[in-house]
């Protein structure tokens, strides 16, 4: 597994830094209240459950699957929900945690879901964003690194379902998605 990745890009300290910053801000910011934190499955997985222990206020828990990309490197387009949240989302603060912000067709997807469902408030924080890749107007408030434009994968990313357990950033080898080896 670690033999296909070309170049780390992210290191697994570097991340864990990060998730701990992040939590702090957070931890401020929802002093006092009881947001549902809401994990996008399935890359968001290791991002929520780190940050997550650096969040010191009460919150709650919720998971929504959805998939565009299927085993392609481009987003089809089509955002499929294959888990809706078990939670009422009308009158809650939510965190919506994400792995990465390509195209922005996901959380845009998901935003207006939840704005229409009278969320009170909608935060995004995703541990990457990938601003050449945008095609849908979707800001995150929080964001751990900007990456560039590269197919990434590790800590949650997957290409083909698999590598989202390595405890980094990577870009895979040419050679594993059929392209031409520099
Ligand atoms: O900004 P976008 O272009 O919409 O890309 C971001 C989304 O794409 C990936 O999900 P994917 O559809 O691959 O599902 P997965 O998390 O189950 O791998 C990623 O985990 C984000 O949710
Ligand atoms: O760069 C990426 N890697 C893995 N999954 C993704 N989904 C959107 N962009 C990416
Ligand atoms: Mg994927």
């Amino acid at each position: 597994m670690h033999n296909d990745i070309k170049e780390i890009l992210i290191s697994k300290e570097a991340i864990e830094a990060k998730c701990k910053e992040i939590g702090r801000q957070l931890t401020k910011e929802y002093d006092g209240k009881f947001p549902l934190a809401i994990g996008v499955l399935k890359g968001a997985m290791p991002f929520m459950a780190d940050l997550l222990r650096y969040i010191e206020t009460n919150l709650e828990m919720d998971f929504m699957d959805v998939t565009s990309y299927g085993d392609a490197m481009q987003s089809s387009g089509e955002v499929k929900i294959v888990k809706d949240l078990n939670t009422k989302v009308e009158g809650r603060d939510l965190l919506i945690i994400e792995d990465i912000i390509d195209s922005g067709l996901t959380l845009k997807y998901l935003v207006d879901l939840f704005k229409y469902r009278k969320a009170n408030s909608v935060k995004i924080v995703t541990l990457l964003d990938k601003p050449s890749g945008r095609s849908a107007a979707i800001k995150a408030d929080l964001i751990g690194f900007e990456v560039p434009n590269e197919f990434v994968v590790g800590y949650g990313l997957d290409y083909q379902e698999k590598y989202r357990n390595l405890p980094y950033i990577g870009v895979l080898k040419p050679k594993i998605y059929g392209g031409e080896e520099i």
